[in-house]
């Protein structure tokens, strides 16, 4: 007897209301080919009304989270609803809807700890507007994340889609790259004093842990940067190399892990010496996702690793400037929803194993 296996639900939180995370949702629901059956959450008369403004021709139903989730259909999108604290205009935000973006998030994270959803993906949130809405310490998903779900640690790993499968992580066609951040949302200043020996064994375990868990790579090498230029040039350009990388590299190398360096990063991220390596690890967030943009901006997606639960999100943030138009590019949101999928399939793949 054949067995019908449905597409897996994903919780596709809608994001900042007055960025871009609306539209793209409703441009994609618009059109054919969606992998999953991806549910938004978030207020469906803002769905509405953005529809109507960029034209997409989308039926909204809404459905209570334990409702079963139809199969994907050109032109349906399902919602979760969560209530607007007040109206959204694009480009305008208001930190009275920071607490709905927020619900989005927990309504999201419930869903996936209850089996509603198998993963989340995440259209883009305004840390700023959020920060001033005097949600002291919020910076970003990524730890909010960590925190609603109660670990210790996650890694932000950006891909581009050529990157997104072993079978496809060339390296040698230019655009193929997977970049994790040692740390996230820091100031420079404070950059230094966080890469700690405890802090990069964390990351490097999760990060090794987890290709090998979504990626499908069975031995994953690695590639560390240096935090200092010329990765400390021997001592005289900065001394966190020699005292606290080296150190914690040879140590993990001794556990198993495959890792290279650390190494300059500004010639680490050339053709030769990214030539079978698996991924990157960067010291900051400027250090690496430049890089990254610049190989793969509207094809590439962020993945919180270390977390129980799947998520992907877009590899850009709530472009205010281009909101209500229309003319943002969902290519990543596309990228992001099929590796959700992908992972999603692989973790219940794995579970029956
Ligand atoms: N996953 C998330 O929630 C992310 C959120 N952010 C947040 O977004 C806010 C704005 O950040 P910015 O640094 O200004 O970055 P941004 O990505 O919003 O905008 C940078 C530039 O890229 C353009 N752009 C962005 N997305 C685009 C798309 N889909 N199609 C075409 N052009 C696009 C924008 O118009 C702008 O010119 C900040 O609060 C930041 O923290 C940033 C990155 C990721
Ligand atoms: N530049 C990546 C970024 O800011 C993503 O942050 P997060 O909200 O996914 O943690």
């Amino acid at each position: 007897m054949a067995v019908v296996v449905q597409a897996p639900v994903l919780a596709l939180t809608t994001g900042e209301p007055a960025g871009i995370g609306p539209e793209l949702a409703l441009q994609l629901a618009a059109g054919p080919g969606l992998p999953a059956r991806v549910v938004a959450v978030g207020d469906p008369q803002l769905l509405a009304e953005r529809a109507a403004m960029v034209d997409a021709r989308v039926e909204l139903v809404t459905l209570a989270p334990d409702e079963p989730v139809p199969a994907p259909k050109a032109g349906v999108l399902p919602v979760w609803p969560v209530a607007l604290r007040e109206p959204s205009l694009p480009g305008r935000l208001a930190v009275a809807n920071s607490d709905y973006v927020l619900e989005t998030l927990d309504l999201a994270v419930r869903a996936c700890l209850a089996g509603d959803a198998a993963g989340m993906v995440t259209a883009p949130l305004h840390k700023g507007v959020i920060l001033d809405a005097g949600h002291a310490g919020f910076s970003g998903h990524t730890e909010y994340l960590r925190d609603a779900c109660g670990v210790d640690e996650v890694v932000m790993l950006l891909a581009t889609d050529q990157a997104l499968h072993a079978s496809e992580a060339s390296w040698q066609g230019g655009a193929a790259l997977r970049v994790a951040l040692a740390t996230t949302h820091l100031p420079l200043k404070d950059v230094a004093g966080a890469i700690t020996d405890a802090r990069l064994a964390r990351i490097l375990r999760i990060l090794q842990a987890d290709l090998k868990r979504w990626f499908g790579v069975e031995n994953p090498r690695i590639a560390v940067c240096g935090l200092n230029p010329h990765a400390g040039e021997g001592g005289h350009l900065g001394r966190e190399e020699i005292e606290v990388i080296v150190p914690c590299l040879e140590r993990l190398r001794g556990e198993g892990l495959c890792l290279d360096g650390p190494l300059p990063a500004d010639t680490l991220f050339t053709p030769r010496h990214l030539a079978g390596v698996d991924a990157v690890l960067a010291m900051y967030h400027d250090q690496g996702l430049p890089v990254l943009k610049y190989a793969g901006f509207g094809r590439a997606a962020n993945i919180t690793l270390g977390l129980p639960l799947v998520r992907t999100s877009v590899d850009h943030g709530t472009a205010l400037d281009l909101a209500g138009r229309g003319v943002a590019d969902p290519g990543s949101l596309r990228v992001a929803i099929a590796l959700a999928a992908d992972m999603a399939r692989r973790g219940a793949a794995a579970s029956l194993s």
